[in-house]
């Protein structure tokens, strides 16, 4: 399976213009698309998952090379598309009263699982792959954020789909539930395209094979996390300042973030060489990508562009 955007715009009647000649590919595997708030990410999942049309442009899902009437068209064809679609939004209801196993069972129903056995022996298949099975009797009003996460991903994976949009997931999730999450996600990802909207860095760098950070609508890089990493390596730069010292530093230097660090702050700067004695080279990782790549510094952009693999 392979997701292909071509050329989507959308313009919302405030006029505010959410997504701007969007090209993507997306292979079978876990996708980041990393954004901050507003950025465009829910308009483009939301289009994807058939909620909205966009403006221009369009969206095919099949497989690489088939017959072209053999993939979907993703805005024309909606029900197709629904058909293999599991959809996560960022915000879902649930009826609170309701256990997970009645739920899901219902849900099941309505998938078109008609024989009871077949449907039990599903039901039974995803509450155990989610980790739900101890606690299906309990109601869902009384689930933690992640399990009612999870709970939303055994829904979504109700048959079978083989395109898979999770939006904005571990936002809330406390340390445990997010690695729990991530790890369920990542053996989803062995089957179907999933696409991982997020403003969080660390969910991108731990789950996804490829990725692509959007702003104001816009595509800034698209690239491999590991390839984008490298291309950085030899560039970034650190030091521990003083609070008083920091805007000097911004003003002579490229400064990539400032992190705070035991108390201390910690400056990222990017430069070609050593930008001065007081700086050490540092090995960069993913949140030195995301913010060169939103500090909009020329360098890191181009080397990242040169990392890009359009598959
Ligand atoms: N229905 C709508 N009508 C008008 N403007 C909208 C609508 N939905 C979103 N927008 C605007 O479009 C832009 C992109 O929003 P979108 O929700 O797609 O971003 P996002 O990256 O998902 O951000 P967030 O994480 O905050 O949801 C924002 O400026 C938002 O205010």
């Amino acid at each position: 399976m392979h997701l292909a955007i071509r050329g989507v715009s959308k313009t919302y009647a405030n006029g505010v213009r959410a997504l701007r000649d969007i090209n993507l590919d997306i292979p079978r595997g876990m996708y980041g698309l990393l954004g901050p708030n507003g950025a465009g990410k829910s308009t483009l999942m939301r289009t994807i998952a058939t909620l909205q049309e966009p403006d221009t442009g369009s969206i095919t899902l099949g497989e690489p090379g088939s017959a072209p009437d053999g993939s979907i068209d993703v805005v024309r064809e909606k029900d197709r598309v629904r058909r293999t679609l599991g959809y996560l939004p960022q915000e879902f209801g649930v009826y609170p009263s309701v256990s997970a196993e009645r739920l899901l069972d219902h849900f099941a129903v309505l998938e078109g699982f008609t024989d009871r056995a077949a449907r039990r022996r599903v039901v039974e298949a995803l509450l155990r792959q989610t980790n739900l099975w101890d606690v299906r009797r309990e109601r869902l009003g009384g689930y933690s954020g992640g399990m009612r996460q999870r709970f939303g991903i055994a829904v979504a994976l109700l048959g079978g789909p083989s395109l898979i949009i999770v939006d904005e997931p571990t936002a809330g999730l406390d340390p445990a539930e997010r690695v729990r999450f991530l790890n369920l996600l990542s053996e989803i990802g062995e089957q179907a395209v999933v696409i991982l909207s997020t403003h969080i860095v660390e969910d991108v760098a731990e789950l996804c094979s490829r990725m692509a950070i959007i702003d104001r609508g816009e595509i800034h890089l698209e690239a491999e996390p590991l390839a984008a990493i490298a291309a950085l390596r030899g560039r970034v730069w650190r030091r521990v300042v003083s609070r008083a010292e920091l805007p000097d530093i911004e003003r002579r230097h490229r400064v990539i973030c400032t992190k705070l660090q035991s108390g201390r702050t910690l400056v990222h700067v990017y430069d070609e060489s050593l930008p001065g004695p007081d700086f050490e080279a540092t090995e960069p990782d993913l949140e030195d990508v995301y913010f060169s790549v939103m500090g909009g510094h020329q360098g890191a952009r181009a080397e990242a562009a040169a990392s890009r693999v359009i598959s």
